[in-house]
């Protein structure tokens, strides 16, 4: 109240003044005042309507496939054998056929780094200006094209367009969103102390471009998993050669051909970004090939491969693997909430989510409460083809016998004790109209069951009782992966406290996924769902490598030079010149820094002299 009335106190003096100043009128005044304010705000919508406009706008146009809907087409068959040189892609909701991409060789692969690094040599150089404006043109195009965009990830992946523009356009924005507000603030130069004996030194660290990334992605978001790895590492200066899936290619034509336009309309090399289709051996390839940093997303079982692929060349890996997240839920916490949330954290993208909830932990004070208003929702979830003329809630399974693995481990808990409440019936063959596997719900979810220790990556809420803090930390933590987590309660505090001891890279306190959507925040796991982060600052800065930089302060005052008592051949009273820099820059207390200082004087002013540099007696 005080600080209001002086601040309207100091208005009144300023008032008076400009009034004595100019001779104006307040009314006049206050009319100058408006007129300042609404002509700053013009200035700044026509700057922005302005270098709105400045941003080109590229056009791809779509193949009939990629613009459509529905197609009647030749219908793929898994069990068809393929010939190995191509990778054959199709939609795995109607399992119409789509295409072939080419199953690229190593010497392919090594042919593609070898473009890339030579684009990265004029790429490192490029202005973060430079940089902002290819990932503007690119944000541009996704916000005119997503529905395209979501189009082409659906029918390569089998997703409902509402989880491609959430999973898909939503966090790509907003990551390139943030590397444009702040990715320069964290490659800048970054300056440091230097220390007490280098106090005359300037020190910092300069984040340089590693040069050539080589990425390899999954299948769940064929869109988000290439444009992720791609807007980083090129915004920090590098080249990227990228491997997909063999399980999401087609979508690469489409995005393929965006990315070519963005790279020409921002000036940036041709040859920048190089995208590599194939299997294993492509992959494997790519980390034996010469890049200078691979990130790896997928699976533990591959992560390990890549691993000792490149412990080979010594090539430095980021592993971002599996995950089977805990979603806690406490007996306080606001149920009717909570469940819709479970439901997106269990069935958003049919459940193909590495950081995906997949065990549910319910207080057993709310646990009946929770499964009853959960299983008519999930019994009546639509799932069908994202294309086809009725909306659906689910989708289709990417990856060609997923369905037949998630099954296994349903049937596994059920003939071990868990109930089956919604779902899990095989409902075709991979094959037979398509890649599917119903919403499915299990209670009753215990230690010694398939599914408590493998990820499912479908489907499945597999639900679990609880009743003490202590109790459900304990078996949240019983599991080898430890990527997300969620903790749901009425007091924040509690839920604070609980996630705080839950072995996990990230944590979403009263929501789930948030921390992804927070794009200045690491993305990462422990355990077997890997080591080191590729979102955030800690993975944009992880695209560089962080060189120690150090040069004298004052350089016309004061240069480094070897004290006299240290040149060569070093002087007899070397040691004790040592000792007394030690007791002066490190000693505890005044006492010890004057004799230190009173002994390297000593050394200095009489330099045959032994001097003991020692710490003082009193001491
Ligand atoms: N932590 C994360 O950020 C994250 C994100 C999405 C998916 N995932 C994980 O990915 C897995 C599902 O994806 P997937 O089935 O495509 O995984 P995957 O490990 O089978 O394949 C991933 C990629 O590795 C390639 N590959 C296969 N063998 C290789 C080899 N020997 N050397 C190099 N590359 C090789 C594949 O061709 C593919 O492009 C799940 O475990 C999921 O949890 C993790």
């Amino acid at each position: 109240m005080e600080a209001m009335q002086e601040a309207m106190h100091a208005l009144r003096a300023l008032v008076n003044q400009g009034i004595a100043l100019t001779g104006f009128t307040e009314t006049q005044l206050l009319q100058l005042a408006v007129a300042a304010v609404v002509a700053l705000g013009l200035v700044y919508l026509f700057k922005d309507v302005i270098s709105t406009l400045c941003i080109p706008t590229i056009k791809v146009s779509p193949t009939d496939n990629e613009a459509n809907d529905i197609i009647d087409a030749v219908k793929y068959s898994p069990v068809q054998p393929v010939d190995k040189d191509v990778v054959p892609c199709y939609d795995p909701s109607t399992m119409q056929a789509l295409g072939f991409k080419p199953a690229m060789s190593a010497a392919e692969v090594r042919t593609r780094i070898a473009r890339a690094r030579e684009a990265s040599k004029v790429w490192r150089k490029s202005s973060f200006s430079q940089r902002r404006k290819l990932l503007r043109i690119l944000l541009k195009f996704i916000v005119d094209n997503m529905e395209t965009i979501c189009r082409v990830s659906a029918r390569d992946s089998g997703k409902p367009i509402l989880d491609a523009i959430v999973g898909e356009v939503v966090v790509t924005c907003e990551k390139i969103h943030w590397l444009c507000m702040e990715g320069e603030r964290y490659l800048r130069p970054e300056h440091r102390s230097s220390g007490i004996m280098s106090f005359y030194k300037a020190a910092r660290v300069e984040y340089v471009p590693v040069g050539v990334v080589g990425a390899i992605v999954p299948w769940n978001y064929p869109f988000h998993n290439v444009l992720n790895p791609m807007t980083a590492a090129l915004f920090a200066g590098n080249a990227l050669v990228i491997k997909v899936s063999e399980h999401a290619s087609w979508s690469t034509g489409y995005y393929g051909r965006m990315i070519d336009a963005a790279l020409e309309a921002a000036g940036a090399p041709a040859d920048l970004v190089q995208i590599v289709t194939g299997y294993g051996e492509a992959g494997n390839a790519l980390v034996t090939g010469g890049v200078d940093k691979v990130i790896f997303v997928g699976s533990t079982q591959v992560g390990k491969l890549v691993m000792r692929a490149a412990a080979e060349t010594l090539t430095p890996v980021v592993l971002e693997l599996g995950g089977k997240d805990a979603f806690i839920v406490a007996e306080d916490a606001d149920l009717n909430a909570v469940v819709q949330i479970s439901l997106k954290a269990a069935y958003l993208n049919c459940g193909q989510n590495c950081a995906g909830g997949e065990r549910f932990f319910v207080h057993e004070k709310v646990y009946d409460k929770f499964l009853e208003k959960v299983i008519p929702l999930v019994r009546n979830l639509r799932q069908g083809n994202p294309l086809g003329p009725d909306p659906v809630d689910c989708g289709a399974m990417c990856m060609p016998g997923l369905a037949e693995k998630v099954h296994g481990l349903v049937e596994d808990a059920v003939a071990r004790g868990a109930q089956l409440l919604a779902g899990g019936q095989l409902r075709s063959a991979s094959g037979a109209g398509g890649q599917f596997y119903p919403p499915t719900l299990l209670a009753d979810v215990r230690p010694g069951m398939k599914i408590w220790e493998e990820e499912v990556f479908g489907p499945v809420m597999s639900v679990v009782r609880w009743s003490t803090d202590d109790e459900v930390v304990e078996l949240a933590n019983d599991c080898a992966f430890g990527l997300g987590s969620s903790v749901f309660a009425g007091s924040q505090r509690r839920a604070r406290d609980i996630a705080s001891r839950l072995e996990a890279g990230m944590s979403a306190i009263n929501d789930f996924g948030t921390t992804y959507m927070c794009q200045s925040l690491p993305f990462g796991g422990v355990k077997h769902s890997g080591f080191d982060r590729f979102a955030g600052v800690e993975g944009l800065r992880g695209l560089c490598v962080p060189k120690a930089v150090c040069e004298d302060r004052f350089p016309m005052l004061m240069k480094s030079s070897i004290p006299p008592p240290w040149e060569f051949p070093v002087k007899s009273n070397a040691v004790a010149f040592g000792r007394s820099l030690v007791t002066m820059f490190y000693g505890p207390g005044l006492l010890y820094k004057v004799h230190g200082l009173a002994a390297l004087l000593h050394c200095l002013m009489f330099p045959g002299s032994y001097g003991t540099g020692a710490k003082p007696k009193a001491a």
